[in-house]
């Protein structure tokens, strides 16, 4: 991992903010180094909708305007780190708990700049245990579904999502088929949103390492 690496790359999504929109902001910690990027150039954005509580409250203390998505309708683009990528730029995202809200934006976003530091690359997504947001109540019988779909389901203790559900990291996923265990992971009754972005992958990945920034678009 190169905190120089996120936040070059962090820095380089300046140039695909358009200027009189709203922007829409991921959650994490390279998400965090653009929020601080994006303070220069507060004046000359409408403002920000964001994706977790956290990157609101940064937004706000240094002067960005956040708006609900509501009100804001289309946004032109959307910002957000990944916990893996791979070449088509499918994603593994949630590590931070906001995939939700994340995905709810990214849906809503015209292009999705995806920021993060080289080491995110696999040739295929799943080392990363990745998170399902559930229902709590639906937490127990969720997990035997994952566990028959060949996953090891870990409750993310003491967490609580910005929606009031939890998390559930299952490990030892091999994901082959990003799209079609995307969709049946959707499909359990419990389950909010899963941390697998291949229905809507990222368009564009700016990939940060210590000698500069790669830009990658899906093969
Ligand atoms: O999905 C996320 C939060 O829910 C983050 O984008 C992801 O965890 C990457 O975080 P970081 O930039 O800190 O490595």
């Amino acid at each position: 991992m190169s905190d120089q690496g996120k936040r070059l790359a962090a820095e380089a999504a300046l140039e695909y903010v358009e200027e009189d929109a709203y922007v829409g902001v991921g959650t994490g910690s390279t998400v965090n180094l653009f929020i601080d990027a994006l303070a220069d150039m507060r004046d000359r954005i409408a403002g920000a909708v964001s994706s977790s509580e956290a990157s609101t409250q940064r937004l706000r203390d240094r002067g960005i305007d956040v708006i609900d998505l509501n009100s804001a309708g289309r946004l032109p683009v959307y910002v957000d780190g990944a916990d893996e990528a791979n070449r088509f730029l499918q994603l593994i995202k949630g590590g931070g708990g906001a995939l939700t809200r994340e995905k709810i934006v990214a849906s809503a976003s015209d292009r999705f700049v995806c920021v993060a530091d080289d080491g995110k690359m696999v040739d295929v997504l799943g080392a990363f245990p990745l998170p399902v947001e559930v229902i709590p109540m639906a937490r127990s019988t969720v997990a035997r579904e994952l566990v028959r779909l060949g996953g090891r389901p870990e409750l993310r203790e003491g967490f609580t999502t910005d929606n009031g559900n939890v998390i559930l990291d299952v490990h030892g996923l091999s994901i082959t088929e990003p799209i079609k265990l995307e969709q049946t992971l959707n499909n359990i009754p419990g389950v909010v949103t899963n941390g697998i972005f291949a229905l809507r992958p990222a368009d564009l990945l700016l990939l940060g390492s210590d000698s500069g920034v790669r830009r990658l678009k899906a093969e």
